[in-house]
């Protein structure tokens, strides 16, 4: 069997494509283009890196974005400052806070400061609850991002078995959220799991979003699976072990290439979106 490779860097390639020619419309009708604010508490290189990545997509698509670098020592109280500060600034249309942020700062609380209709990339409570309920709200970027490229490949989820591996705030928890919204049967692993390879066995559709590098095993995916691996670590490997499926699985995602490439294009696709409504009103 041939597997299908769900490109996220294609799909987010065309996206772009879309967005640049809305973003160069809303311009030329308002004389105004979206700002992404990306908020980056302290010097984590890897931190760093994904930050510079989402102000270039801004760019890409003709947006502008606003890098704002807060020291490693920076408080709650702060960060809180800042984030109303953006709130309050009408020429700034999505907020990135971008996680995980210093210990002694409370995340949750930074997190759900955030105007609900600048929270761009899916981090509130608020917005969780929302999506939850499926009333209108922006989708945390990495799951919203996954859904994307699922559907862009055709692929079911209806009646299907999801088996979510991994239940943080801003991933596996609104992952299984939206995986359940989209109709399919949902199961959450996590570290208390026992016996999680049964589980995964079980999937059709097996989502890796642990944090440790090949952490699933190939073995314990059956065949014609549809395998989203959401991991990302150095040397390119992500959280399942991708190698033995491609050619026995139905679709995978790469690792580079898949969900990345998708988590940032969702969170620019929802500031332009963003952007659009308060340039509009
Ligand atoms: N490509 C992208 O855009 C993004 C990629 N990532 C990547 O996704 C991965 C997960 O990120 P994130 O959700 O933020 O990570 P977290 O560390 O916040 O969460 C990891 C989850 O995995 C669970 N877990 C840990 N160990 C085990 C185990 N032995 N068995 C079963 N479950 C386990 C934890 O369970 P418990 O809750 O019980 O502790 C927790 O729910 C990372 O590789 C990260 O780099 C993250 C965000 C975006
Ligand atoms: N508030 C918040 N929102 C996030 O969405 C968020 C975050 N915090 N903190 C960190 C994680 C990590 N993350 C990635 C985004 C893109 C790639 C990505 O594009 N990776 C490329 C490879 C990049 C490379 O070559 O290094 C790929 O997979 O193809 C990876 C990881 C978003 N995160």
């Amino acid at each position: 069997m041939t597997a299908l490779v769900l490109d996220g860097k294609r799909c987010a390639k065309d996206t772009e494509i879309r967005l640049e020619a809305q973003v160069t419309e809303l311009k030329e009708r308002t004389g105004r283009t979206p700002i992404l604010a990306t908020i980056l508490v302290g010097a984590d290189p890897a931190s760093a890196t994904y930050v510079k990545m989402k102000g270039n997509a801004c760019r890409r698509v003709g947006m502008d974005s606003m890098a704002i670098e807060l020291s490693e020592t920076t408080t709650t109280e702060q960060l809180l400052a800042k984030i109303n500060e953006l709130n309050d600034n009408p020429d700034v249309h999505g907020i990135l806070l971008q996680h995980p942020v210093p210990a002694q700062i409370d995340e949750r609380v930074c997190f759900d400061a955030i105007a609900a209709h600048k929270d761009v990339d899916g981090v509130t409570c608020l917005g969780f609850g929302r999506m939850a309920m499926q009333e209108p709200a922006y989708g945390a970027a990495t799951p919203a991002g996954i859904m994307r490229l699922l559907e862009a490949n055709d692929i079911a989820l209806e009646g299907k078995h999801v088996v979510v591996v991994g239940r943080s705030p801003i991933l596996g928890k609104p992952m299984a959220m939206m995986m359940l919204n989209a109709n399919a049967t949902v199961t959450i692993c996590h570290s208390r799991t026992q016996n999680l390879p049964e589980f995964v066995k079980q999937a059709d559709v097996i989502v890796g979003a642990v944090g440790k590098p090949e952490f699933i095993k190939a073995d314990w995916i059956k065949d014609g699976a549809v395998v989203v691996d959401a991991g990302y670590h150095p040397g390119g490997v992500g959280d399942i072990e991708l190698a033995p499926l491609v050619d026995r699985v139905a679709a995978y995602t790469p690792v580079p290439g898949g969900v990345g490439p998708m988590t940032i294009n969702t969170l620019i696709l929802q500031t332009v979106v963003s952007g659009l409504k308060q340039l509009a009103e």
